[in-house]
């Protein structure tokens, strides 16, 4: 499970009561999540969540992260709301690791994504980047090309053991895309992590985002690109053109997507599929024996890109 940092009840008392948020009455660790350690608790005044940053998260970056959350929180976007202490503080520390408690958002997130689903998230991710637009401060994504370079230079010697060849195809892909990848469509604030995890649903409505542990600047349609390889696919790996189309037109009716978006998607589709694989196949081939957290099947992926290699245009998305 996704705690990789205990919190002694000691450190915890005090922690809390530099805030005003009651006493505490329950602190559990969440399963859920492989990033960051996180505890729901639960105090007299009410209910929070405690993340302590772990391993990808840099300290330099939460000024970003939180920044972001209170920008969007206070425009009306239903995502968590950093919690400040006494002295004005939501950035703090525990345990030796960077730490902050956030607001607790009602609703579950969706375990088999319906094209109702798809839908809702679509309209949702336009509000996020138009309410993003007036974000003071930028974070370059480090996990686009220069990050791919990075991770495909620290898988290269085992990436055959997931798969025969796959070093080299890797090696490939990651040159096609570095000669071909956009320079010029609209950037802005990215979630770059949208997987039906990170969306709460209530109802079958869609009740809040979490998790903006990615978040940066970069090309706004790559937002679309991540959400059709996470919500699009069926379980056998088919790509569901009814979800795309759905997902793309929720979208368009908040913020239209000019044509160079369009024709950048599988390209950009690509590129999402190459990301995740890379963080997918360095966690697979790193997580130490026996260790909680179970690492994400980078095969998955593998399939996904295999996909989006071979669709000519969007029209194999369904989407023109
Ligand atoms: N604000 C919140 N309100 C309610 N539940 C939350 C909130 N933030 C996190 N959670 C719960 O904690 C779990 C893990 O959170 P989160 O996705 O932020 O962790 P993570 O370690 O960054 O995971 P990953 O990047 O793998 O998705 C979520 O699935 C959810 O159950
Ligand atoms: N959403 C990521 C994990 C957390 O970033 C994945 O499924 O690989």
């Amino acid at each position: 499970m996704a705690v990789y940092t205990e919190v002694p009840d000691g450190d915890l008392a005090q922690f809390i009561a530099e805030y005003d948020i009651g006493e505490p009455v329950s602190c559990k660790g969440i399963a859920e999540g492989v990033e960051n350690s996180n505890y729901l608790l639960k105090t007299t005044k009410g209910t929070f969540i405690l993340t302590l940053y772990e391993k990808r998260v840099k300290l330099e970056d939460l000024p970003f992260f939180i920044g972001l959350m209170q920008h969007l929180a206070g425009k009306g976007l239903n995502c968590p709301t950093p919690i400040a202490d006494r002295q004005g503080q939501a950035l703090k520390t525990l345990c030796g690791r960077p730490a902050a408690l956030i607001s607790f958002l009602e609703g579950m997130w969706p375990r088999r994504p319906t094209e109702k689903h798809c839908q809702a998230l679509g309209a949702a991710l336009a509000d996020f980047h138009l309410k993003g637009r007036d974000f003071a401060l930028r974070r370059p994504n480090n996990l686009s090309v220069e990050g791919w370079r990075q991770l495909i230079a620290a898988t290269a010697d085992r990436a055959d053991e997931v798969e025969a060849g796959l070093g080299a195809k890797l090696a490939k892909e990651f040159a096609y895309l570095e000669a071909h990848w956009p320079k010029d469509l609209e950037s802005g604030v990215i979630h770059a992590d949208l997987f039906p995890d990170n969306v709460f649903f209530l109802n079958d409505k869609l009740s809040g985002i979490i998790d903006f542990y990615f978040a940066c600047t970069d090309f706004l349609a790559y937002d679309l690109a991540v959400c059709l390889n996470a919500w699009c696919f069926q379980p056998d790996m088919s790509f569901n053109v009814t979800k795309a189309k759905l997902m793309f037109e929720s979208y368009r009716r908040v913020r239209p997507i000019p044509e160079a978006e369009m024709q950048a998607m599988p390209l950009l589709a690509r590129g999402a599929a190459l990301r995740f694989l890379l963080t997918r196949l360095y966690d697979w081939l790193n997580h130490p024996p026996g260790a909680f957290v179970k690492p994400k099947d980078p095969m998955e992926y593998i399939r996904k890109l295999r996909f989006h290699q071979a669709a000519r245009d969007i029209g194999a998305y369904g989407l023109k």
